[in-house]
C-alpha cells in the first residue's frame, strides 16, 4: 500500500525557475526510498512541499490518504523530518531540549522519552549540555525529537552530511534498525550514493525538476542477470547477442534474457566465432545507474 503519494507536482519559483515539472512517485509502507539528483534537481523542493512549507503550483502530496495541501494537520501528524540543520538550546542538556519541545504540545511521558533516547543511543550523554555534543550526537538528538510524536514516515534531508565515517555508519545502522524493528517508512535525500545503496530499497532520480527514474536500487535487484564481456570483436558480439535476444551496452555489460541461461549465451558467442576473453558476473552499481541518467554533460 502507498503510504505517501507524490502526485503531479509542479513548482515554479517567483524567479521563473521551474523547480519541479509534473513529478510523481509513491512510497510503500515499510520501505526506505532514496531521493537522488544533482544540485538544484528539486529534491528539497519536494521535501518542502511534503512538509507543507512550500506551496506547489499544481499537484499534491498525500500521506496515509490525507492531502498535505487540503488536510494539512491530519496529513502532517503522520510525518517527522530532519530537514536542514537541527537547532538546540545549547545551554540546556539533550533531555531538557526534549522537554522544551514536548512542552509545546503539552505531552510528556518520561518512560517513552527514555525509550526513544535509548533507541538513538544517547542515554549516556542525554543529561550533558548539547553544547558539548558532537555533530553525530546532535543528529541523533534531532532524530529523537522527530521520533517522539511517533510518526509513520521519516523524511531525512542529507542526514549524514558532515558526519565522519563512524558517524555515518552509526546513523545508517540506526535507520535500518528503525525500519526493521519499528516498521518505519523512510525517505532519504542524499548525495552519498554508497549510503543510498546500502540503505534504500528503491530510489527516485530527478534531473532538472523531472523524474528520470523510479525503481529498485540496483544492489536490491534480484531478477536481472548481467555479465561483463571482454572481447576484441565488439561488433560481431553485438550481432550474435542481438540474435539471441540479449543486449550489450557500450561498456560490454550484457543483460541475459530471462528465458536463457548465461552459459547458453556464451555458447552462442563462441559458435558465432566471437573470441571471448572473459565473461564475469556483473553487479550494476547505483553510481552507474545514476551517472547514466542524471549526468548533466
Ligand atoms: N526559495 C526559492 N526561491 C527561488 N528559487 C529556489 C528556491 N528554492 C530553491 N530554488 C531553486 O529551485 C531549484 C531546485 O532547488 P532544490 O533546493 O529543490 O534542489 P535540490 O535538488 O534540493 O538541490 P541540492 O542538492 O543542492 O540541495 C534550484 O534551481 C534552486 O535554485
Amino acid at each position: 500500500m502507498a503510504l505517501l503519494e507524490v502526485r503531479h507536482l509542479t513548482k515554479r519559483w517567483p524567479t521563473g525557475r521551474l523547480a519541479l515539472d509534473d513529478v510523481g512517485f509513491e512510497m510503500r509502507e515499510g520501505e526506505i526510498l532514496g531521493l537522488l539528483g544533482h544540485n538544484g534537481a528539486g529534491k528539497s523542493t519536494i521535501m518542502g512541499i511534503t512538509l507543507g512549507m512550500v506551496r506547489p503550483d499544481a499537484g499534491e502530496v498525500r500521506i496515509g490518504g490525507r492531502s498535505v495541501q487540503k488536510d494539512r494537520g491530519a496529513a502532517l501528524r503522520q510525518i517527522g523530518a530532519i530537514y536542514e540543520a537541527a537547532c538546540f538550546y545549547d545551554y540546556l542538556s539533550g533531555w531538557q531540549n526534549l522537554r522544551v519541545l514536548c512542552s509545546l504540545s503539552g505531552w510528556w511521558d518520561e518512560a517513552e522519552v527514555k525509550r526513544v533516547v535509548q533507541m538513538v543511543n544517547l542515554s549516556r550523554a542525554i543529561h550533558h549540555k548539547t553544547a558539548t555534543y558532537s555533530h553525530g550526537m546532535r543528529q541523533r538528538l534531532a532524530l529523537a525529537q522527530t521520533l517522539l510524536p511517533q510518526p509513520k514516515i521519516l523524511l531525512l534531508d542529507e542526514p549524514t552530511d558532515g558526519l565522519d565515517p563512524e558517524g555515518i555508519r552509526e546513523f545508517r545502522e540506526l535507520i535500518l534498525h528503525l525500519r526493521k524493528h519499528h516498521g518505519m517508512t523512510i525517505m532519504l535525500n542524499s548525495h552519498l550514493l554508497g549510503e543510498v545503496e546500502q540503505m534504500c530499497d528503491r530510489c527516485v532520480i530527478l534531473k532538472d525538476g523531472k523524474k528520470v527514474f523510479e525503481g529498485a536500487v540496483p544492489s536490491q535487484e534480484k531478477s536481472r542477470r548481467m555479465f561483463q564481456l571482454e572481447t576484441n570483436d565488439i561488433g560481431l558480439a553485438r550481432e550474435v547477442l542481438s540474435r539471441s535476444g540479449a543486449t550489450m551496452d557500450k561498456h560490454g555489460i550484457v543483460e541475459v534474457p530471462l528465458d536463457m541461461e548465461p552459459h547458453e549465451l556464451v555458447a552462442a558467442l563462441v559458435n558465432g566465432r566471437v573470441q571471448v576473453h572473459s565473461w564475469q558476473p556483473h553487479r550494476r552499481t547505483l553510481e552507474e545507474l545514476y551517472m547514466g541518467l542524471s549526468s548533466r554533460s
